[in-house]
């Protein structure tokens, strides 16, 4: 083993000085990088740099010069333990600590008064001790702090004027704090601040500020602006001779239809389609399939219209299908029922869905318009929705999603919609944001479908019950969906991964409970294990990314639509959860360390 003799003996002396209750394999014989429990060594193993000790039991103070020893020590967790005594004055020797987790203890006295000492701090967690004293404005020198929790504590004096740019999540509810909120956090939601003197919630909250997405997060944002090139192409495609065999297409449609009994699945065998049939009931030859770039190679009208189908399901915008081709690929066909607008605000609105190019975006295949018929084609994902996923009925196919996919999950689709949110001069609204519509793309993120319809459909349509559960409080109102909606629907899909209940569910005397207000309840004296999904409490060291992000999950589903974040910082803020596994240094065995079930969790 090539670790430093003296990180080992660091760590032999602060655990066989500090009393705790449950054994660690700190065995003097194992390499302490490979096994021993809670340590993450650099890559080359030559420095401790993570040391993740939650719920051991520790007792006391914690022994003086010995993690301070761990001068490479970036992520420092002792969250959930029964450590008293004062702050740990001596780790200010520890120039990389980026993560420390300290909540949940039963530490007193001030806080250090110099926290410029850790420049490199992202996410510091007091909370749930007996810290008193006031609050260090030194907090101010920390340029990277993106997450600051100090809550339930005794902290009292006035909140110093912290200037922060990125800070994003803050937590200093459940103090003794008096004064007024200062300026520079008053982007902040005053659920920040609650438990606290009153003077504390007299601000109007601001909007947040924009935090810049660097381009290269948006790979496709160099397509807007060449929208009507490509639709150019599309249509010059989709010459007439397609155009009469679409009309066909869509008489499938109709067979298919006469096959199904208003919404239950029905299946049309092969042949149900043949060109034949359908061309010769064709009529109106000037409607046309619209294929979108680089979509005409993988399939052509002739071959949908050979293929079987089967019906997927009805959803808010009407039905849809699934074809498979000849060649055994299949696509997903969707028929839009009350469609609110004419034939060219339809094009227009299906060239700026069509021309979205994003790896975590469903692209939209083909279209077709004519005055009875509206279909959109896009490609069929087989391992199903994320709300499948999360909610189908458990058996052969259905392994529970590890807290790995669901991560990658949300951080996909956030990033799906946030490109969402820069097309069409950041006006295009997503409008149908929910779980049944994310799918998994192949590297495992997710990818999101069905967008941008809202303002061509009529609003009149009352929401089908298990759409409710996501809709915004403003939306109900007004029927009209708008980006904030998007990150309201969105929260509550992160609140879907993170306690594994469907938005709306009935429990066993029938009673209906929308799953905002359930986690609410759980929530409302202090984050709760009880909230997060039992599949999840399996895998061990994930407790902190658990309660960042159901913070971020409560950011977006407040009430009022201009305190939620927009999407491209919950997309930051997303990516800064996962950010403490990749400061890790991790490797892919330190990840899969985080994602293997173990048999008791070690504590929370
Ligand atoms: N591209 C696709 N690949 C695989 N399954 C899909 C695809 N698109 C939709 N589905 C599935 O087909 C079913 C019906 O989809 P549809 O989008 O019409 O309704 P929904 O998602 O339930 O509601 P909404 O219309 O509000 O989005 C859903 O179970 C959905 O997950």
């Amino acid at each position: 083993e090539t670790l430093a003799q003296n990180d080992k003996q660091a760590l032999l002396d602060f655990m066989s000085n500090f009393p705790h209750l449950r054994s660690l394999n700190w065995n003097e014989q194992f390499p302490v990088c490979k096994n021993w429990t809670g340590i993450t060594c650099s890559e080359d193993g030559s420095r401790v740099i993570s040391v993740r000790l939650p719920g051991v039991g520790f007792h006391g103070p914690i022994p003086q010069n010995t993690l301070s020893r761990l001068a490479a020590l970036q992520i420092l967790s002792l969250r959930s333990n029964a450590i008293n005594g004062s702050f740990p004055l001596d780790l200010g020797n520890l120039k990389n600590l980026t993560f420390l987790y300290l909540q949940y203890n039963n530490f007193s006295g001030p806080l250090p008064l110099d926290f410029s000492v850790w420049r490199n701090l992202t996410v510091v967690n007091l909370s749930s001790n007996g810290f008193n004293g006031s609050i260090p404005p030194s907090f101010s020198s920390l340029n990277q702090l993106s997450a600051l929790n100090l809550a339930n504590n005794s902290l009292s004096g006035e909140v110093p004027d912290l200037h922060l740019p990125n800070l994003q999540v803050l937590n200093l509810s459940y103090n003794n704090l008096v004064g007024n909120v200062p300026k520079s956090l008053q982007r902040f939601p005053k659920s920040v601040f609650f438990g606290n003197n009153e003077s504390l919630l007299d601000y109007t909250v601001t909007n947040y500020p924009v935090v810049l997405v660097p381009n290269e997060k948006i790979p496709n944002s160099k397509n807007v602006g060449r929208l009507s090139e490509r639709a150019l192409l599309g249509i010059v495609i989709a010459v007439s001779v397609l155009g009469l065999v679409g009309f066909g297409f869509l008489l499938f449609v109709c067979l298919l239809r006469r096959k199904t009994v208003d919404g239950f699945p029905g299946k049309l065998e092969k042949g149900d389609m043949s060109p034949e049939k359908a061309i010769s009931r064709s009529q109106d030859a000037s409607n046309k399939l619209v294929f979108f770039e680089g979509c005409n190679s993988a399939f052509d009208l002739e071959d949908l219209l050979r293929a079987s189908a089967e019906v997927l399901g009805k959803g808010t915008y009407g039905m849809a299908y699934k074809a498979i081709l000849e060649d055994a690929s299949m696509v997903v066909v969707k028929r839009l029922k009350d469609v609110n607008v004419g034939k060219k605000e339809f094009e227009q609105q299906m060239d700026v869905i069509g021309n979205i190019k994003h790896e975590n975006v469903i692209e939209l295949r083909a279209y077709y318009y004519s005055k009875d018929e509206k279909l959109m084609v896009y490609d069929y994902y087989s391992q199903g929705s994320v709300a499948s996923m999360l909610h189908g009925k458990r058996g052969e196919n259905r392994t529970p999603l590890d807290w790995e996919t669901r991560l990658k999950i949300a951080i996909g689709a956030a990033r799906g919609i946030t490109c969402i949110h820069t097309e069409s001069g950041g006006k295009l609204v997503h409008g149908n944001v929910k779980s049944s519509n994310i799918f998994l793309n192949p590297q495992k993120y997710g990818c999101v479908s069905d967008l941008g319809l809202s303002p061509i459909m009529s609003a009149l349509a009352p929401p089908i019950a298990r759409a409710a559960g996501y809709r915004a409080p403003e939306v109900t109102d007004t029927r009209k969906a708008m980006q904030p909606s998007d990150v309201y629907s969105f929260g509550v899909i992160l609140l879907e991964l993170l306690t594994g209940k469907s938005p709306v569910h009935t429990t066993n005397g029938d009673e209906v409970i929308h799953l905002v207000r359930w986690v609410h309840s759980v929530v409302r004296e202090e984050w709760t294990a009880e909230v997060f999904d039992i599949q999840l409490l399996r895998y061990p060291n994930i407790e902190e990314e658990l309660v960042e992000m159901l913070q971020i999950a409560m950011s977006c589903v407040v009430r009022i639509p201009d305190q939620r974040p927009r999407m491209s910082e919950v997309m930051k803020m997303i990516e800064n959860v996962r950010a403490t596994d990749l400061t890790n240094g991790a490797t892919s065995e330190a990840k899969s360390e985080n994602s293997t079930p173990i048999p008791s969790s070690p504590g929370t």
